[in-house]
């Protein structure tokens, strides 16, 4: 007999974007410029030399897309806050027509039946706080604690769920160690300072909201699982230092008050000697955490790969997304449990789950087909599904991306969308994942 895969009631479907993904107009009315301006506009450092200037004109096409959410089913979707339209210069004056937009979005997705859930920073930083030292000054978790205040008291009586920051991993490792994406820095001694400033101005946050806040506040980090690739101890060690390094480096300060010691070994001597108090500000409890599951990596030992001495090994016998992530669902049930086994019944969201996958030319028609995201879909929800019939308390599901749109440094190439957009005209088209994805939703898990 095949078990019934209906979600539990009140289990929300939702998908999710980033502002300076899919907005445009990134200094319209007021706005002031983020890193994410200054970074795109820097010739060489985006593919295509895309940049977010248009994007899916989502700034102006909002009400359009709020229609095409209703048409999927969808009970709840996950956006986030160009903090700098707010805040032009990151702190001090607030613009209103930027602070405008973001009511509206909200009341226009309430009058849909679709549950509001706001990210507070999606990467992209006010440039007037990146010349003070953006992460790197300490100053960083007041300035994010004033700028979450501003919405709080704008928002929180019509937005019941809040997450601070959005994947804290990839801003230190992607903006400050690997340089690929802005602020585009490469320097070590950097990256644990900027760890422990995104972390103490989530905790900042957290504590501001319970001074006024009427709903509920988390925060979201990409978990993806390690696997050894052998049985040897080097691959092992190099195994949990890769964790350590993407997971618990974020997981432990906040859902435990300690970074993992493996933490001070790998980064020598740059790993600073943080306040105690500190920990106490990051560990503010949080009433949810997102999750945002993509892929697993697969580790071996690399000597010559310092500091972490850990490198992925490709798993060329599967199926892999046009990110170059291996389709691994099995990955998602073993780190809910995972998280579960370590964090106790703190509630979960999947706050980002999706692929990248080359659509097939085909001609113009009411449909565009993507039958390897339509299984990848399935595959990840059947899972989710398994997840909790062995316990996790996962609440909700959010589909990256609602629409195609700018994949950071690497364009517009890289399409997640449920629906297509063709960026010459601005149509959104949907995908095959898209009216399959309604269908799932419309049964709440039944039809998978
Ligand atoms: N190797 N490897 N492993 C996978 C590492 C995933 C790290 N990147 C993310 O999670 C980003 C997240 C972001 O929120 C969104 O803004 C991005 O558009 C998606 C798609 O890229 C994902």
């Amino acid at each position: 007999m095949t078990r019934s895969l209906r979600f539990p009631d009140g289990f929300l479907w939702g998908a999710a974007t980033a502002a300076y993904q899919i907005e445009g107009s990134p200094l319209a009315d007021g706005a002031g410029p983020s890193i994410w301006e200054r970074f795109a506009h820097t010739p060489g450092l985006m593919a295509d030399g895309d940049t977010g200037d248009i994007a899916c004109d989502h700034y102006r096409r909002h009400a359009e897309d709020v229609r095409l959410m209703q048409a999927l089913g969808l009970t709840s979707y996950r956006f986030s806050i160009a903090w700098s339209r707010v805040l032009p210069e990151g702190t001090g004056r607030v613009n209103a027509k930027g602070l405008d937009f973001y009511a509206r979005l909200v009341d226009d997705l309430l009058e849909h039946g679709i549950t509001p859930n706001v990210t507070l920073f999606h990467w992209d930083l006010p440039a007037a706080l990146d010349d003070r030292g953006g992460w790197l000054n300490r100053d960083s978790a007041d300035w994010f604690a004033e700028y979450a205040q501003v919405m709080f008291r704008a928002l929180d009586d019509r937005v019941p769920l809040w997450t601070t920051l959005n994947e804290p991993w990839v801003v230190v490792d992607g903006g400050y160690l690997r340089g690929t994406i802005a602020p585009g820095h490469r320097n070590l001694y950097e990256a644990p300072r900027v760890t422990h400033n995104l972390l103490r101005a989530s905790g900042a946050a957290v504590a501001a909201y319970r001074a006024e806040g009427r709903h509920r506040i988390g925060v979201v980090f990409n978990l993806e699982p390690k696997y050894p690739a052998s049985t040897r101890q080097e691959d092992r060690d190099a195994t949990r230092r890769a964790h350590a390094y993407m997971n618990t480096q974020f997981t432990d300060p906040v859902l435990r008050g300690v970074y993992p010691e493996a933490l001070a070994a790998l980064y020598g001597a740059a790993w600073p000697d943080f306040p105690a108090a500190d920990l106490e500000c990051i560990r503010q409890p949080v009433d949810f955490v997102g999750i945002n599951y993509y892929t697993r990596q697969v580790v071996r030992d690399d000597p010559t790969q310092p500091p972490l001495r850990a490198a992925g090994v490709p798993q060329r016998q599967r199926t892999h997304t046009e990110t170059g992530w291996e389709v691994y669902e099995q990955g998602l049930i073993d780190t809910l449990l995972w998280f579960r086994d370590r964090y106790g019944t703190v509630p979960v969201y999947l706050t980002e789950n999706g692929a990248a996958f080359y659509d097939p030319p085909q001609a113009a028609g009411p449909v565009v087909e993507d039958p390897l995201r339509v299984d990848y879909l399935e595959r990840h929800l059947k899972t989710l599904r398994r997840a909790i019939d062995a316990g996790v308390d996962v609440r909700g599901y959010y589909a990256w991306s609602l629409l195609d749109n700018l994949e950071w440094s690497l364009g517009f190439a890289k399409r997640f969308g449920l629906y297509h957009v063709d960026f010459s005209t601005q149509r959104r088209t949907p995908k095959r994942s898209a009216l399959r994805y309604a269908q799932i939703i419309a049964s709440h898990g039944a039809a998978l």
